[in-house]
């Protein structure tokens, strides 16, 4: 501050001597500036300057004489405390800013000094005012450009980063090319796409540097064009990835100078894939679309009517008629293509489907635009969206051919049901489980079983008969393979109890996918036809009078059996049967008499003979009878023949009762044995003719083998018989008695051999006889004969000390054990004669156990129960099994007279003797050795512990008196 300055007072100024060199005279060298002064005394105002007056707006007269708290008014009441009430209480100096309220003038602002001073007696109150209002106000103005230069760069930081990060967000960045600059300049974004950050200024080059081949090109184009449209191209970024980038480039010019060349670049590689993706389902989709059969849609409607096809597939034109734009322009059209008959029921169908949002399917008609009506199948799916329309998105198929279809298949079942209906035949189905789904046809398919009880069971669980378990396996087989299988035939029992034949023809069912769903088929009733087969058959193969197999059948049996003797060695028999003197009888009263009489011959033949044995009628009076599975011995054989030929002879001469006739007829009869292949079937049946005419000749009533030898035999045969009746009835027979001796030789026992003393042919072996008193069942009155003679023996010994305890053996054979009665002839033998049931044993042979094994036990058990013992004979050359040996109640074994012959020098022989013996010893049996006839073969058998001897070395069989006993 100068002191060189005016002073404040001056210039109009108040004036006041008094306050030269004072506080006044300080403060205005101290503020040279124009300053407004008071002078207060006792707090009045006693002196203002000019620029107070100035500053204020008083003029002095108002002011003099006033308070300077009065005067004071022009601050505001607070700032007034403010600033007065310190320098007033505490006399402090005030340094302050003030604002000045002015009258009718804008405010002002003013740097007001206050001190209160002392001088003398006067207290002043020096008040500096300086207008600072310019000042303030320009620093005012510099403080807001300050902030607002502040606030504009903060603004400005905050967009950047704004932007920035948009940018990130957004994979979006730019670039700028500034004329005639080499470099370019890079966002932050940019360099976050392209994977460079930090590079913000690059070569110009290096825009294009890692764009892909293939697009830079099309980039290249871009950028020369600058016109804002949008490239999309592949850049390889510093990883090696490959991103998708969609960039548009401008030219930004004003007034006619280009300012920059900038490209705004955003990567949407995800969205490039989505699309791609997208693009690819919906290649995908209309690949689909347009090879379907029908037409894929999406149809929108709103409620208020609109509707659109926003996607509508090709087909569309196949089935409306319409291109897809024509039916997206006017989604009407379609509806319009619909047959007027079905319109109002699709559109009633598709609001009612997006009312419910239920699945929309409906079959409806096309309207014919060449005049054929064509028939659809519509099925959609509504969704409700966001707007409150509903979409369908489905399709449309034509199912006209299906329709025709059906409806052709339907008039088909209807003509095959009538069809069915009219005919016998009927039609089935059977699940894959092969059990009856259905049936059409006659009520009662082939179980003649109400369709319901047929329903879900199985043929063979319907009560199918006449089916043998191998063809029922047959067939269960075919259907397992599925096959196609014809005319299998069963029989079944109808409602009435009566039988019928079905034939029955079935096919496999399979489904689309080759799977197997059951089988379908036909069945027919064949009872008629079967019954003219059996019909035929019986007038083929059997006799109409007596039902008996005719000639061809005989022949074809014979065929049969012959193969079959072929096979099993066996022989056989052909009978040729022919009755005598039947022509008479037939001229004498009557064919119808004839007739009778062959029925009942047939009738009692079939009755001579066993089932598988055959009785055919040749035609006339002429009968064969074929036997089988003879003995494979022809003798064996040719009297088992025999012997049923004397059965037949012995049957047909018994009495017929014929209407009210007596009759009386016999028969001659042809036999001749087969075996083999030996003749030819023709050849066997002239033989047995040939015999039977050999019987005729023979005087009828007869019979005659085709072979001499086997008629020879046959004679003799008969012979034998017709004298073993004369023997008996004359008291030929007797018994020798051979001596069992044991290892001292001392006879413990005999055997009784039965002897037949023939007045002309001498003593006969019982080797000649005993086989036809077999045959012809005289065996039972001459074996009781033995055993009655036998007991009397042992009884007549036992009277004698020296002889009372030889045993008797007595052979029985196996028709006569097996006789029902044995057990009580036997018994009551005993009991009649006395004779010790302890002393008699009875030889069977091995051929006795071959059949009725229990039978024979228990009667064996029973007669030893009492005593009688049991001894097998012949053992060894028959079929004894060591099982069934161990269950018989035998007290003794044979070793058969073939075996000790050859004991010494066989060495075979001598084995299976010892085996026996050993045998024996183990199942603690007695053990007879027959047929020993000299030193070494007893030696032998005794030193291998045999200890019963029967042989010519001890004594031939010789009649009671001349046997060599214990002497008394
Ligand atoms: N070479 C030879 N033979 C010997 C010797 N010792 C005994 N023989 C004979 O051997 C046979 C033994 O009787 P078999 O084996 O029961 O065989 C008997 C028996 O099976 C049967 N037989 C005899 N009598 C009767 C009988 O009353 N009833 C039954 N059903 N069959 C009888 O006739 C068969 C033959 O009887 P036979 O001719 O008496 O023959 C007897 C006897 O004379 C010997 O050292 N050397």
């Amino acid at each position: 501050m100068s002191s060189a300055s005016p002073t404040p007072w001056a210039g109009g100024g108040i004036g006041a001597p008094g306050l030269t060199g004072s506080v006044f005279q300080t403060v205005f060298e101290c503020s040279p500036e124009a300053i407004a002064l008071t002078r207060v005394r006792d707090g009045v105002l006693v002196e203002v300057n000019t620029e107070w007056l100035s500053l204020t707006g008083y003029s002095r007269a108002e002011a003099l004489g006033r308070t300077a708290v009065e005067m004071g008014h022009w601050l505001d009441p607070e700032e007034r405390m403010r600033v007065f009430a310190p320098l007033l209480t505490g006399g402090r100096v005030v340094d302050t800013d003030v604002t000045l309220v002015m009258q009718d003038r804008n405010p002002r602002v003013v740097r007001m000094n206050a001190a209160l001073m002392q001088e003398q007696e006067e207290q002043y109150i020096l008040i500096y005012l300086r207008d600072v209002t310019a000042e303030r106000l320009a620093h005012e103005a510099l403080r807001a450009g300050e902030q607002a230069l502040e606030h504009a760069n903060e603004k400005l930081n905050r967009q950047v980063k704004l932007y920035e990060v948009t940018e990130s967000v957004a994979k979006v960045g730019h670039w700028v090319i500034y004329p005639g600059d080499s470099m370019v300049h890079l966002s932050r974004g940019y360099g976050e796409i392209v994977q460079e950050p930090g590079r913000a200024l690059v070569p110009k080059e290096r825009l294009l540097a890692n764009v892909m081949e293939e697009d830079r090109e099309r980039v290249l184009q871009a950028r020369a064009r600058m016109d804002g449209q949008t490239v999309e191209y592949r850049l390889r970024r510093s990883d090696g990835s490959v991103v998708w980038l969609r960039s548009r480039m401008h030219r930004q010019v004003e007034g006619g100078q280009v300012r920059a060349d900038f490209g705004i670049v955003q990567e949407f590689t995800s969205e490039r894939q989505a699309r791609q993706e997208l693009e690819n389902q919906l290649a995908f989709i209309q690949k689909i679309t347009s090879r379907a059969p029908g037409m894929v849609y999406e149809y929108q409607m709103w409620p208020d009517k609109r509707s659109a096809f926003p996607f509508v597939s090709a087909a569309v034109q196949q089935l409306f008629g319409l291109t897809p734009e024509e039916a997206r322009n006017d989604p009407a059209s379609v509806l319009r293509a619909v047959h007027p008959d079905d319109a109002t029921m699709v559109v009633k169908s598709t609001w009612e489907a997006a009312k419910t949002v239920q699945p929309w399917h409906c079959e409806f008609r096309t309207r014919p635009a060449d005049g054929q009506e064509r028939w659809m199948l519509g099925y959609a799916l509504p969704e409700v969206q966001a707007d409150g329309s509903v979409l369908f998105c489905g399709s449309i198929t034509d199912i006209t051919s299906q329709k025709e279809a059906l409806t052709r298949l339907k008039l088909s079942e209807e003509r095959f049901r009538n069809l069915s209906a009219l005919s016998s035949d009927w039609y089935w189905e059977q699940d894959a489980e092969f059990r009856f789904v259905r049936v059409d046809g006659d009520g009662r398919i082939d179980s003649y079983l109400a369709p319901e009880e047929a329903m879900g069971r199985t043929r063979w669980d319907s009560g199918a008969l006449g089916v043998t378990a191998a063809q029922w396996a047959a067939h269960k087989a075919q259907l397992l393979a599925h096959e196609t299988f014809y005319d299998f035939e069963l029989q079944r029992v109808r409602a009435d109890g009566t039988y019928m034949w079905a034939s029955i023809s079935g096919e496999p069912m399979f489904d689309v996918d080759g799977v197997f769903t059951g089988y379908r088929g036909t069945g027919r009733d064949i009872s008629a036809r079967k019954q003219a087969e059996a019909d035929i058959e019986r007038l083929a193969f059997y006799d109409a009078l007596t039902g008996l197999p005719n000639r061809r059948l005989l022949i074809d049996r014979l065929n049969h059996a012959v193969a079959a003797s072929a096979r099993n060695s066996h022989h056989g028999a052909l009978l040729f049967i022919d009755l005598d003197n039947f022509k008479i009888l037939n001229d004498t009263l009557g064919h119808h008499m004839g007739d009778l009489l062959l029925q009942q011959v047939a009738q009692r033949l079939q009755e001579c003979v066993r089932t598988v044995d055959t009785v055919a009628r040749l035609g006339g009076d002429e009968f064969v009878v074929m036997l089988e599975e003879l003995g494979m011995d022809p003798a064996e054989a040719a009297a088992q023949a025999e012997t049923v030929a004397k059965k037949i002879l012995q049957t047909l001469n018994q009495q017929f009762a014929l209407a009210s006739h007596n009759l009386h007829s016999s028969p001659s009869i042809g036999v001749t044995l087969f075996y083999q292949h030996l003749h030819s079937v023709d050849e066997l049946l002239k033989r047995a003719d040939l015999a039977m005419y050999q019987a005729k000749g023979a005087g009828r009533n007869t019979l005659r083998f085709f072979d001499p030898e086997m008629q020879a035999a046959a004679t003799a045969r008969a012979a034998m018989e017709t004298d073993l009746r004369q023997g008996m009835l004359r008291d030929e027979f007797m018994l020798y008695y051979q001596c069992v001796v044991d290892a001292e030789g001392v006879p413990t026992g005999v055997e009784a051999l039965l002897r037949w003393k023939h007045p002309q042919r001498g003593i006969v072996s019982p080797g000649e006889f005993i086989p036809i008193a077999e045959q012809t069942g005289l065996i039972l009155p001459l074996g009781q004969w033995v055993l009655e003679a036998a007991c009397a023996q042992l009884v007549a010994w036992s009277a004698k000390p020296h002889t009372q305890k030889l045993t008797m053996a007595v052979n029985v054979s196996a028709r006569q054990f097996k006789h029902p009665e044995f057990s009580n002839h036997i018994l009551n033998l005993l009991r009649l004669t006395g004779a010790n049931p302890y002393r008699l044993k009875l030889e069977l042979t091995e051929s006795l156990l071959l059949s009725e094994f229990d039978e024979v036990i228990e009667k064996m058990s029973e007669l030893r129960s009492i005593g009688v013992g049991f001894s097998l004979d012949d053992f060894g050359t028959g079929y004894s099994s060591l099982s069934y040996l161990k269950r018989l109640p035998l007290d003794q074994l044979k070793i058969d007279q073939s075996f000790v012959r050859d004991v010494l020098t066989d060495p075979n022989d001598a084995a299976i003797a010892r085996t026996i013996l050993n045998l024996a010893e183990s199942l603690d049996l007695g053990v007879v050795a027959e047929g020993v006839e000299t030193a070494g073969q007893h030696d032998f058998l005794l030193r291998n512990g045999c200890k019963a001897f029967q042989g010519y070395f001890f004594g031939r069989p010789v009649p009671v008196e001349l046997l060599q006993l214990p002497n008394p």
